[in-house]
């Protein structure tokens, strides 16, 4: 018999059936029991959408060999992302309650309940059912007719399982789907694994969730980490920071640009292309640096926009204005309005009485 070739294999087509499930729903809380070596955790973790991804397994050894793939790294705290994102790996039964576990929107159990003894797994049932009372479960679990087709298999599918369900036995109770269709000519024999979407048709009440709130922890908590989001204010200040203050850099470096002597200025642009932009006239003032091209400056904007907008000199000292960061479209999105853009940077820049720009000393004469 020809060997049943899944493509891609049948482990990623359960977990892409759940990504395919929170790119439809968008829980904000999910956790996977029996998660394992947390490769599901792994690749939810940056789900726009998950605010807490939990993971919990009765193997505390796999969970600590893994535990690494889930904790943040310096990239991370680089590039902060816009949304909150906290990751705990408990050790503990899916027999036993414990508040971590409430208020969740999906739980999945994948390749879970084949592994719990038959009284475990009725106590599991009342635990995920009654207390955890998840907004939706997605199981998954080998379905026992599609063993035919796997010529290697003579008994269970792996040593471990305590059983495994035929169809009817798993469509009694449960809305039907799965992933690992057999080839079109095999036999009827249904999916390889079969998996069954339970989603809670009421509501619970604050009071029955009050009380389950008061049971004690029973679970071990193995990795609890926060990820760095702009969600924390400390984050979304060094954001703001690195990025307003690296624009009112560049506009005070754009300004001064025509304040190179010219000679220097062509100098330092040898390499220009006919492509580039042609160089600003007024450098045609050359090279004869002094305090009358300074005193010429600043030609006070016309308009009251203008006046908000262009960086000028007053003395030696350059204001460059909040009001021109602020037009980047990066610090609009991350501040929202200038009173932020102010706060975030005060302390990190020089700003003016009025707190409307940012200073700069300038030493034209000594600058080129
Ligand atoms: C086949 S593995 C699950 C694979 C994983 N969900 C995946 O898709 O990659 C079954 C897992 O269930 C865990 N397990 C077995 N009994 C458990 C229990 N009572 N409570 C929590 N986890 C349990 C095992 O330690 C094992 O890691
Ligand atoms: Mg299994």
């Amino acid at each position: 018999m020809e060997p049943v070739v899944f493509k891609p294999p049948l482990y990623q087509q359960r977990y892409q059936f759940v990504k395919s499930y929170v790119d439809t729903y968008k829980p904000k809380k999910v956790a996977d029991l029996g998660c394992s070596e947390c490769a599901l955790l792994h690749t939810l973790r940056f789900w726009d959408c998950i605010e807490v991804l939990v993971g919990l397994d009765i193997d505390e050894d796999v969970l600590r060999r893994k535990m690494h793939t889930l904790t943040p790294l310096a990239a991370h705290y680089l590039e902060p992302s816009k949304t909150s994102l906290t990751v705990n790996l408990y050790q503990g039964s899916v027999t036993q309650k414990d508040p971590a576990l409430l208020g969740f929107d999906l739980i999945t159990c994948i390749e879970l309940i084949e592994h719990l003894k038959a009284d475990d797994l009725a106590d599991f049932r009342e635990v995920l059912f009654g207390f955890m009372a998840p907004f939706t479960v997605i199981i998954s679990t080998p379905n026992a007719e599609f063993n035919i087709l796997l010529p290697k298999c003579t008994g269970f599918r792996h040593p471990d399982h305590k059983f495994e369900w035929n169809r009817r036995e798993f469509q009694s109770w449960v809305e039907f789907t799965g992933v690992g269709e057999p080839l079109q000519d095999s036999k009827n024999v249904g999916f390889c694994s079969q998996i069954a979407v339970f989603t809670r048709n009421y509501t619970e009440s604050e009071e029955s969730l009050k009380r389950k709130m008061e049971y004690k922890s029973v679970y071990k908590t193995v990795l609890h980490a926060v990820y760095p989001s702009l969600q924390e204010e400390k984050y979304l200040r060094q954001a703001v920071q690195k990025v307003a203050l690296f624009h009112a850099y560049q506009i005070k470096a754009n300004f001064l640009q025509q304040f190179i002597p010219k000679e220097e200025n062509e100098e330092s642009h040898n390499t220009d292309t006919e492509d580039e932009e042609p160089h600003n006239t007024d450098n045609e003032h050359g090279h004869c640096m002094d305090l009358k091209l300074t005193s010429k400056w600043p030609t006070l904007p016309q308009t009251e926009q203008d006046e908000n907008m262009e960086p000028f000199l007053q003395g030696d000292t350059l204001y460059v204005p909040l009001q021109k960061i602020f037009c980047v479209p990066k610090v609009k999105e991350l501040c929202g309005n200038m009173d932020n853009l102010r706060t975030m940077i005060t302390g990190e820049a020089t700003l003016s009485t009025d707190g409307n720009a940012i200073l700069y000393h300038v030493d034209l004469e000594n600058s080129f």
